[in-house]
């Protein structure tokens, strides 16, 4: 079989990647010695193994990154952009690394890795360009007397946990704006996937980071690693990406210290097409909010609320461009779509698809998992699914797109609602009143508009309900690392004589 990597290309990216805990600069092995498998979900076979941080590893961490934080929060910002923008060079020229390396330990096809490299590395310019603008103000109270001097200061050290689904990505999108803002960090990135946290800390440290601001800690036991880490009165802030259940504990467990904290949860976007929208612009926007990295995105499609008028025809168009999708291995030439992370995440989607059937839905496409090694599930698209059925309200997390009917703008809007999560909604239609319409009824972070794709580093990522609290990216993302200080300063004419007064 041809491939667009050759396997010793393979090998040798992961020989030169690190395996080790980042610690103060250093990078050695767990306390005990223990190692985990990283294994490559489209042949479940092992790829490397990786340190497996102790609780013992994690305080360490914690002692490098509070020990880093002074000297580091006075760093004048213009070095803390340069920094980053060295970093955003230099993950760039090695995008051949990132991507390949993605590729082999998460299963997204190659082009979509490619994609994530220069969305991730986004992230640090756009920081390197936040960095020297954050500044504070000075303001008369409106009695005309004292004086308001507001200004704003590094929350401190702060702890970062990532999911696998967009390795590099999520982890630049809290390391670019913590590091604009000063603050130092310990990472522990997801375990299915902590080769390209490992390599980004050491392009990061390339780029200048000095020893101690970036610790990473992979780890089976997150757990047992983080959770000394919140109660430890040094830690002054959590940002969290993953799921809900995990965010809402962790929220639960910052709450003893009263942590910052920042949390970028699961999603349940519905994608709804109106009557009047482009159908062809509908359907191509469908396939890549569903697609997109494999359906294992938070802002993927989960479902597609079509307008009854139209959902024949959007169906069997979306099945003909779903089911042109060939499926594989990451690497090999023609590959759209990639195995799911884990046999778990086989699991569930063909849980939540045979439930749907047994419901009462119709499989317009695919339909069941790929035979052969790897966790591969097939393009798929069920058709009548009936309210209540489970694949509405949760999260696939798989190229699988459930397709329901609405009559009016109203129903669209109480389907679409009908979900404790609020992240991204996506809205098909020609009618602009009717496009604002939508974006001020439906309880969302995110909307898009005629589009498939939302994100972007420029913009404010996040979502309302049960999908999270703050906003990563865009010109809100360094708040999230920023104290606000406020200094009231006597009125500076109070004491002074008659003639001062007057110039008052
Ligand atoms: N809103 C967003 O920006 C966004 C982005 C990516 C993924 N997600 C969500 O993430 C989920 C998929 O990712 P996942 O399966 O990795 O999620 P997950 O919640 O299982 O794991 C996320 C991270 O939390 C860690 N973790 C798990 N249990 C923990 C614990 N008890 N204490 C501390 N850390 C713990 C994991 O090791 C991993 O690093 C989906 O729900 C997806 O929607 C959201
Ligand atoms: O999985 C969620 C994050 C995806 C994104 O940033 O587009």
């Amino acid at each position: 079989m041809t491939t667009l990597v050759t396997p010793d290309a393979e090998d040798a990216l992961l020989a030169r990647t690190p395996t080790g805990l980042l610690v103060g600069g250093r990078w050695r092995e767990a306390e005990d010695g223990t190692r985990f498998d990283v294994v490559d979900p489209s042949r479940g076979t092992v790829l490397a193994t990786v340190a497996d941080a102790r609780p013992a590893d994690g305080h360490r961490a914690l002692t490098a990154a509070h020990a880093a934080q002074a000297s580091w929060g006075r760093t004048p910002a213009r070095e803390r952009a340069e920094i980053l923008r060295r970093a955003f060079e230099l993950v760039t020229a090695r995008a051949d690394d990132f991507a390949l390396l993605m590729t082999l330990e998460m299963g997204k096809p190659l082009a979509e890795s490619h994609g994530e490299v220069a969305y991730g590395a986004e992230f640090l310019r756009w920081f390197s360009e936040e960095a020297p603008r954050v500044s504070g103000s000075y303001a008369t109270a409106p009695d005309g007397r004292n004086r308001l001097l507001v200004t704003k200061r590094p929350v401190g050290p702060c702890l970062f946990i990532t999911p696998w689904n967009f390795p590099l990505a999520m982890a630049t999108r809290k390391i670019a704006p913590a590091v604009a803002a000063g603050c130092t960090m310990v990472l522990k990135p997801a375990e299915l996937t902590p080769l390209t946290a490992l390599l980004l800390a050491e392009v990061m440290a390339e780029a200048g980071l000095p020893d101690g601001v970036l610790n990473v800690v992979p780890t089976t036991d997150p757990g047992g690693v983080t959770g000394p880490l919140l109660r430890d009165d040094r830690l002054r802030k959590l940002s969290f990406t993953g799921s809900t259940p995990v965010g809402r504990r962790l929220i639960a467990d910052s709450a003893d210290q009263v942590l910052r904290v920042s949390m970028e949860l699961g999603g349940n976007a519905p994608f709804v097409v109106f009557e009047d929208a482009d159908l062809e612009a509908a359907v191509e926007g469908a396939v890549t909010a569903k697609l997109r990295n494999g359906g294992e995105a938070c802002v993927a499609a989960n479902r597609f609320l079509v307008h009854r008028s139209l959902a024949v025809e959007f169906g069997e168009r979306l099945a003909e461009r779903m089911g042109g999708y060939t499926v594989g291995r990451g690497t090999e030439p023609g590959t759209r779509l990639g195995p799911l992370i884990n046999e778990a995440a086989v699991a569930k989607v063909r849980r939540l698809v045979d439930g749907a059937v047994a419901d009462g839905a119709r499989i317009a496409l695919g339909g069941r998992p790929v035979e052969g090694p790897g966790y591969f599930y097939a393009p798929t698209v069920v058709t009548d699914v009936p309210p209540g059925a489970a694949i509405l309200d949760e999260e696939v997390f798989g190229p699988v797109a459930p397709v329901i009917t609405f009559d009016t703008e109203d129903e669209a809007v109480r389907l679409a609602n009908d979900t404790p999560f609020g992240l991204v909604c996506f809205v098909y239609t020609r009618d602009f009143d009717r496009g604002l319409r939508m974006a001020e009824r439906l309880e969302t972070g995110m909307l898009g508009l005629n589009t498939g794709v939302v994100s972007n580093p420029a913009a404010p990522f996040g979502g309302v309900k049960q999908s999270g609290l703050g906003r990563e990216g865009g010109r809100e993302g360094i708040e999230e690392y920023l104290e606000t200080c406020y200094v009231g300063i006597a009125d500076p004419f109070a004491h002074t004589t008659a003639a001062g007064q007057e110039a008052r």
